[in-house]
Parts: C-alpha cells; sequence; structure tokens
C-alpha cells in the first residue's frame, strides 16, 4: 500500500504529493486526511495523506517508509483534501499552506529529535543506570534532557553514539498535546453491588464506601473528583482497582472554556412575518440540499440571528451539522450565548482569544461528533464536519472574512465551496451587504448558481429606524465651535446623562492618525526600514513601526529642524475621553480601542460593564459598531465621519456607508427610541446622505455607478501580484518581465483587452509601479494588477507566468505574493 503525501516544506518545487510505502502495521489505520511523520531530505516532517494507492508511480525500491502517523484519529477528511486543492489553485499557494489552514495550530507539529538503544537488548558500554532510564522513557529520550541528568556520563554517551549502540531518531511532536486526565470507571461487564460487596471484606469500610459511591454516581468520574467527593483514599481506589471491581483510565479531558458559565436555555420565538417568509425560502433550500447560496438582506434590528437559529435547528433536524461565521469582533458572549443558549453542548466555539489549547478541545469536540454546531470566526469554515447542512456567514461584508497572509482566502468563497461539496446552503446575511454578494443576488439566476436575495427591510416588533442627523462640522467652525463636539450632539449627550440612558460614541479611526509631526518644519517620522510613518503609542510614549516591528523613543526635538514644536496625535480616542471628561464633569466612559482590549476577554469584560449600566459612554472604534444589542442605547454619535472616506481605497465609499449604517443600527433596538448624530466635514456625499437615509438600495445604485466609471468590482475582478527585494534595478527587470509574460500567455488566448471594450471576455495587465507602501522591511516593492471580465482562469494564469520565476534558476530570491480577489490594492 502506497499513501500520496504533501510534505510540509515551503517551497513551490516541492509542492506536490510523494509517495511513501505504508508499513503493515499502519494499513487499518491510515486514511485520506491522516497526518504522518515522513523521511524527507534526511529529516522527519510531517505531511498530509492525500491519497492512496495500490503501487506507486515510481520505482518501488526507492519508496521510503512512512516514520509514523500522528492522529488516531485523521485531522481531515476526503472533501477537505479536495478543498484544499482547490484553494491552492484559486489563491495560488501552496497546497500544504492550504492544509496547515484547515487544522488547530495545537496540530502544525514540529521535529524533535530524540535517542534511543538501536538494539533494546544490548546495551554496549553504556553504564546500567542510564540505560534503565532509557528503558524507563520508551526507550527514547532527548539528548538534552539525558546529559542534564547524567552530566557525568558525557563521555559514554558519546561513545555510543559513536559505536551506534545509541542512534538518533527524528518524531513530529505536536505543539500540543491533548490534556489526559485519570478516570475511574465501573467494569464494563459488572457485577450488582450488592455481589460486588461480597469480594471485599467486611472491615475495608473506606473500599466498600468508594465503590457503593461509583455505583451510585453512574459510569465514570475523573478520580481526582471522585477522592474529593466521595471521601476514599487513593489506596481504597487502587485496592478496587486490582480487584477488577474498577478500571482507573487516562482520557481525554475537554478544557471547555466556557464550563463555568451557566447559559439559559431558550426557545424559538414567534417568527414575525417577515422572518417567516424568509425562513420558509431557507427550509426549502434545506429539504432540496442543492449547495444554494442566500443572500439575506435584513436591517439592523430586523431579526436575523432567531431567523439563523431557525434555520441551523431544521438543518440538525435533518441529521446534518451546521457552521456560523461571525467576525472576530462580533464573537462577543453576548452572540455565544444566544447559540448556546438555544443548542447547549452540541455548540463549539472556536476564537482567537481563546488559548491554543481551548481552541483544540472545541475542535476535537466537532471532529469526534460531540458537537454539531461550529461558530467562529473566518477559520471555522474549516470546521470538521461530516455532513454539512448549513453554512451561515453573518455580517457578510466584513473584511475580516478574507485573510490577509497567504493563503489568503475569503472565508465567503470557501464557503461557497465548501457547501457544493456537501450540498449545504449558505447563507449571507448582513445589513449592508457587499457589492460582490449584492450584485451576484441580483444577476439572473444561471443553473442555480447565483443567490437569491432574501430581504428583511423592518425592524421586529415594527419599530422605526432611528431618526439619524448629520452636521456639517465646517458650520460649526465658522460657528465659532473648536470642539470636537457639536453643539446637537453635545445638547443630546447631556440629556442622556440627565436621563441616565446610555450612549454609543464611535471614533472613525481608518484614516485617523497616530504619528508625530514638526510643527515648525513639518517633518514626520518615518520607519528607517519601511516607506510609512511610525505609529505613536502614548503610554509607552514609543514610536513603532506596524510593518517591521521596529520601535524607536519619541524624541523631544525635531531631529530634522531641532525644533521642540512636536506634536504628538496619540489614538483619537485617547483625546475623545480626555475631552469628554472636560466637557461632562463625572462622566463614565468605557473606552474600547485597539489599546484597551489587548488582554484576554478584556473585550467581553467591557461589553458586560456596559451592559450592567455601569458606564454612561460606550466610546469606540469599529468594534462598538457591530452586534451589540442594548436596551438603554439611546443615542450614537459619530465623531467624524469622513476620516476613512478620502483613502485610497476603491472600497472606501462602501465601508463608510456600511460602518455609519452598523453603528446607527445600534440605537433604539428596544421600546426606547434612539437617536443618531453624524457630525461630517462633507455632509453632501452620497456615502453620508444615503446612510442618513437608510437607503442602501441608493447608495448601492450611486457606488455601482462609481465602479463601473472606474472599472472596479464587481464590475471586474482583481489579482494583485506584489514583488520584493533588496535590490531595486534587479526587482525593476523581473517585475517587468513577469508583467510581459503575463500580457503573452494572456494574449496567446486571445484575452488580452480593454475591459471598456465590451467583449464578454476581456483582461487588463496593469503595471509594474511601485506598490503604495513601496519599501517594506528593506525590501522595495512593486505591484502588477490584473483586471479582468467574463469568465476567465485568472489563477491558473497567473500561476502560469509565475512558473519561469520559481522553477528555473532561482531570481535571486524575488520574493512574489499573489493576492486573488484583494480587499485592498495598497
Ligand atoms: N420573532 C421575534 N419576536 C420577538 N423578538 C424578536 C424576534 N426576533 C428577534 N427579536 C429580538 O429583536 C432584537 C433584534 O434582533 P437581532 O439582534 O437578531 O437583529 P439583527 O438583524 O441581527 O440586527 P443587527 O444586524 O443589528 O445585529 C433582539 O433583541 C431579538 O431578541
Ligand atoms: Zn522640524
Ligand atoms: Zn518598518
Amino acid at each position: 500500500m502506497i499513501a500520496k503525501v504533501i510534505v510540509d516544506v515551503p517551497s513551490r518545487q516541492t509542492d506536490r504529493p510523494f509517495d511513501y510505502e505504508v508499513p503493515s502495521e499502519m494499513q487499518s489505520w491510515l486514511e485520506v486526511g491522516s497526518r504522518v511523520g515522513v523521511p524527507f531530505g534526511g529529516r522527519v516532517l510531517q505531511g498530509f495523506v492525500i491519497g492512496i494507492a495500490e503501487s506507486a508511480s515510481v520505482d518501488m525500491s526507492r519508496i521510503k517508509p512512512i516514520a509514523e502517523l500522528l492522529d488516531a484519529v485523521p485531522p481531515l477528511l476526503p472533501d477537505m483534501i479536495e478543498l484544499s486543492r482547490w484553494m491552492s489553485e484559486k489563491y495560488c499557494c501552496s497546497w500544504t499552506q492550504a492544509l496547515q489552514a484547515m487544522i488547530p495550530a495545537a496540530l502544525k507539529g514540529k521535529e524533535e529529535k530524540k535517542i534511543g538503544l538501536a538494539d533494546p537488548s544490548d546495551t554496549g558500554m553504556l553504564p546500567d543506570e542510564l540505560a534503565d532510564w532509557i528503558g524507563k522513557s520508551d526507550g527514547l529520550v532527548k539528548l538534552d534532557a539525558l546529559l542534564a541528568r547524567f552530566p557525568e556520563h558525557v563521555t559514554a554517551v558519546k561513545q555510543a553514539l559513536g559505536d551506534g549502540t545509541l542512534v538518533q531518531q527524528s518524531s513530529i511532536k505536536d505543539r500540543l498535546s491533548v490534556k489526559m486526565v485519570l478516570t475511574v470507571f465501573l467494569p464494563e461487564s459488572r457485577l450488582s453491588l450488592e455481589q460486588a460487596l461480597e469480594h471485599i471484606p467486611a472491615r475495608a469500610a473506606k473500599q466498600r464506601e468508594a465503590l457503593a459511591f461509583m455505583y451510585e454516581h453512574g459510569e465514570s468520574m475523573p478520580l481526582q473528583d471522585m477522592v474529593q467527593a466521595s471521601g476514599a483514599s487513593a489506596a481504597s481506589i487502587k485496592a478496587l482497582v486490582e480487584k477488577e471491581l474498577l478500571v482507573l483510565r487516562e482520557v481525554e479531558s475537554g478544557r471547555d472554556p466556557y464550563a463555568d458559565r451557566n447559559f439559559t436555555r431558550t426557545k424559538p420565538l414567534q417568527l414575525m412575518e417577515g422572518q417567516q417568509a424568509v425562513f420558509s425560502r431557507i427550509a426549502e433550500a434545506l429539504e432540496e440540499g442543492e449547495g444554494r447560496t442566500m443572500l439575506l438582506h435584513g436591517v439592523t434590528g430586523s431579526g436575523k440571528t432567531e431567523v439563523y437559529l431557525q434555520s441551523i435547528q431544521y438543518c440538525l433536524e435533518q441529521g446534518r451539522q451546521a457552521i456560523v461565521l461571525v467576525p472576530e469582533i462580533s464573537l462577543t458572549p453576548q452572540m455565544v450565548e444566544r447559540f448556546k443558549g438555544r443548542f447547549g453542548e452540541a455548540v463549539a466555539v472556536l476564537h482567537s482569544r481563546l488559548s491554543s489549547g481551548e481552541r483544540f478541545d472545541e475542535w476535537r469536540k466537532i471532529r469526534s461528533k460531540r458537537a454539531e454546531v461550529a461558530i467562529g470566526a473566518r477559520s471555522a469554515i474549516f470546521a470538521p464536519f461530516e455532513r454539512i447542512g448549513l453554512i451561515i456567514i453573518d455580517e457578510e461584508h466584513e473584511s475580516s472574512y478574507k485573510q490577509e497572509e497567504s493563503p489568503k482566502y475569503h472565508a465567503r468563497d470557501v464557503a461557497v465551496r465548501r457547501a457544493k461539496q456537501h450540498g449545504a446552503t449558505v447563507i449571507l446575511g448582513s445589513a449592508t451587504p457587499s457589492m460582490e454578494s449584492y450584485a451576484a443576488a441580483k444577476r439572473p439566476a444561471q443553473g442555480g448558481g447565483a443567490p437569491a436575495l432574501l430581504p428583511m427591510p423592518e425592524r421586529v416588533g415594527g419599530r422605526p429606524m432611528p431618526e439619524v442627523e448629520v452636521v456639517d462640522m465646517r458650520e460649526e467652525l465658522r460657528g465659532g465651535n473648536r470642539s470636537m463636539f457639536s453643539r446637537k450632539l453635545h445638547a443630546k449627550l447631556q440629556e442622556r446623562l440627565e436621563r441616565g440612558e446610555q450612549s454609543v460614541l464611535l471614533l472613525n479611526r481608518r484614516g485617523y492618525s497616530t504619528f508625530v509631526m514638526c510643527r515648525t518644519c513639518g517633518h514626520t517620522a518615518s520607519c528607517p526600514h519601511c516607506d510609512i510613518s511610525l505609529t505613536y503609542h502614548q503610554k509607552t510614549r514609543v514610536l513603532r513601526c506596524h510593518y517591521c516591528g521596529h520601535a524607536e523613543q519619541a524624541p523631544k526635538e525635531c531631529p530634522a529642524c531641532s525644533s521642540e514644536h512636536i506634536r504628538y496625535f496619540g489614538t483619537g480616542t485617547q483625546r475623545v475621553e480626555e475631552e469628554l471628561a472636560k466637557l461632562f464633569p463625572g462622566i463614565r466612559v468605557i473606552r474600547m480601542d485597539v489599546d484597551t482590549t489587548t488582554e484576554k476577554h478584556s473585550h467581553e469584560k467591557l461589553l458586560k460593564r456596559f451592559g450592567e449600566r455601569q458606564a454612561d459612554v460606550l466610546l469606540g472604534t469599529q468594534m462598538v459598531a457591530k452586534g451589540l444589542d442594548f436596551p438603554y442605547v439611546t443615542l450614537v454619535g459619530v465623531i467624524a465621519a469622513d476620516t476613512s472616506l478620502h483613502l485610497p481605497d476603491f472600497r472606501a465609499a462602501e465601508k463608510t456607508f456600511q460602518l455609519l449604517t452598523q453603528v446607527a443600527g445600534r440605537a433604539g433596538r428596544h421600546e426606547l427610541e434612539g437617536e443618531v448624530v453624524i457630525q461630517t466635514y462633507t455632509p453632501e456625499h452620497y456615502a453620508i446622505t444615503t446612510a442618513q437615509q437608510h437607503d442602501y438600495a441608493a447608495f448601492i445604485g450611486e457606488e455601482l455607478r462609481h465602479r463601473s466609471m472606474m472599472g472596479y468590482p464587481p464590475y471586474c475582478r482583481l489579482v494583485l501580484v506584489t514583488m520584493s527585494h533588496e535590490q531595486l534595478p534587479l526587482l525593476v527587470s523581473v517585475s517587468s518581465r513577469f508583467a510581459a509574460e503575463l500580457k503573452e500567455l494572456a494574449e496567446h488566448e486571445g484575452l488580452l483587452a480593454p475591459l471598456g471594450s465590451g467583449l464578454p471576455r476581456a483582461l487588463e495587465v496593469l503595471g509594474p509601479v511601485a506598490s503604495p507602501i513601496a519599501r517594506m522591511k528593506d525590501r522595495y516593492r512593486f505591484q502588477v494588477v490584473i483586471k479582468y471580465r467574463g469568465s476567465i482562469d485568472a489563477s491558473a494564469l497567473v500561476r502560469r507566468a509565475l512558473q519561469p520565476f520559481t522553477e528555473g534558476p532561482p531570481q535571486k530570491n524575488v520574493t512574489f505574493s499573489v493576492d486573488v480577489d484583494p480587499q485592498v490594492i495598497l
């Protein structure tokens, strides 16, 4: 039996399966999806079995056996192997990278060298105590551990390694192992308690008690718990185990991060009319099981979550499993509570604020079929379920669904693909759908492939959308108000304080500067290794580079002109907090931004405090805009709506509209009515006027016009290839050759044509030009952008164009990075 193995080497030349022999003792265990350790270039590396064959494709005599099988249950399923193949092609990444993205970090094994006796019966000249110790450690020990324990035997060890008595072996060690707990069981074929007691002498009262306790408390219990609860001694339990009246075994323990929390169970709510209509269509799709994608466009507060919950219920009743993706940031306790409250233990939660051990345990709950619903951020799309019926992507417009490092996948596209494999239904939900999803949903269905549009235009219970006022900050300035609060926002905040209601204040941080500038000469502090300004961290008074981590003390005088008029622009939220304290003495503010949410669970704690009304104002960045549902919030204020409008990003207007709509949606979700104040310097911009009117359709119409004029998605698709190298001349020549190669290939296939040419298929190659961030970590950066329309496999084209640069003689280490459907082209 031969296994085809993708070995964990990140180089393009080795990105193909290699054949290995499967030793007979592994044959009944090894499956497609198994993780193995294999000899490769003199080392043992981790690999994944992607296929099994009867015979090899190369000369049998050159084939080596698999060194070890790393898990009893394969971490991946065959459909995921296929999915990883698709990912590597679509996103132009290596197959290994795609596979690695699918398993929890805890399973990313590292090579570990150990030594042991070549022949256990021959200890050669080794001192006995040393040989004994090796024997006790399962025959294999780490060299440094051995030397630490027997420093006096260094020479003997060296000699034994030299004459072959001791040999070195490699194996793969997981970053983290399963936690094992000694557990007491009742034996499988068991006597009745009376019969069992007959085997215990009357004077052994402790043993009798312990046994009776176990019979009373069921099948099994961790040893430690049992000792504590029954008062039995370890000795009496041991005696019972020796009599085979009890069994002691190590079992995996789950570190349930939610173990100490009680979730109140909830029942399905009576659906509102709008919810019911949408739910029926989802149920229909679930019945069909044809892998359809649907776009649920429901305004903020329309009750999307309840529709998700009941759809999941329906899916579980069909005997299938469900995956729910939410943006990391909105994976709050509130959100988790809603799912745990409905489905209890069947829910596994995967997010990055869990320790990697906790994540691993949640993942194993899924793999071992103890969980049927997985809720998590982006990577939860790889939850190892066998029969997926439903995939829900909440806030589908969020850019965090795109992974920014390789593999640069978009969870939405992976979801659609995975759903096809399983015949599962995909629901994309949002109050502000992305342009891509909306355009796709409106397109006439082609073979059922395009998503259907499910609208929920009204709030639950017919509650009104909050009234939105736009304040022109230029007018404020003209009126002599230099504060960052307009008179209107000031007055409304005051009102809330008097009435004991709560407010949410958003500072749009995108485009908000945290840098250092000299007011005399205009010098700004920038990174010596990257073409980018350094960011100022007020707490530590340090200037730091986001890209390479370079850090320096903030200067007291200008390094360029020695002036002392240096100005620090701290994080915007700190300044707003200070101003609030000045304007409203005694105001209780909770600030939520990158600085206050670094610690584990800090995000949740802050929200909990706000929910308990321990503060008047929740002030923060993007983090406060999403998913929150607090009944006493009656005012939402946006400090400066347009900081994000003028970024060199073709999605700037879309992102601004989404943010304003989302944050406005936090107000007046319950009995109390809500109001919103948006402060801006460009009140006439359509992203702001349409957000004010809660008019998604109007925004989309205007934005689509702009995109079509400028030739941006959804009118075309993009691939961004960034190249980098220390030497500029070399980079210029390699990037030009790459662009030429691309054009030639496209020309050859008759695809090269201007997008505006009206042809059904057209592709343009733009560049090479210097990237907007022209240097990073001392490497120059150039980019090529491919724009195309129509059914073109642009990824395949890029892969082919890359070949001469990655397979021939190495191009002096020019690094290529491919981003398919990039979120930004910076
Ligand atoms: N059928 C129903 N009957 C009564 N209350 C409901 C019903 N459906 C939802 N709700 C309540 O309405 C409120 C808003 O619902 P939900 O949070 O699901 O909205 P949403 O569409 O997800 O909004 P957002 O996009 O702003 O997060 C919640 O407090 C929820 O409990
Ligand atoms: Zn200066
Ligand atoms: Zn830098």
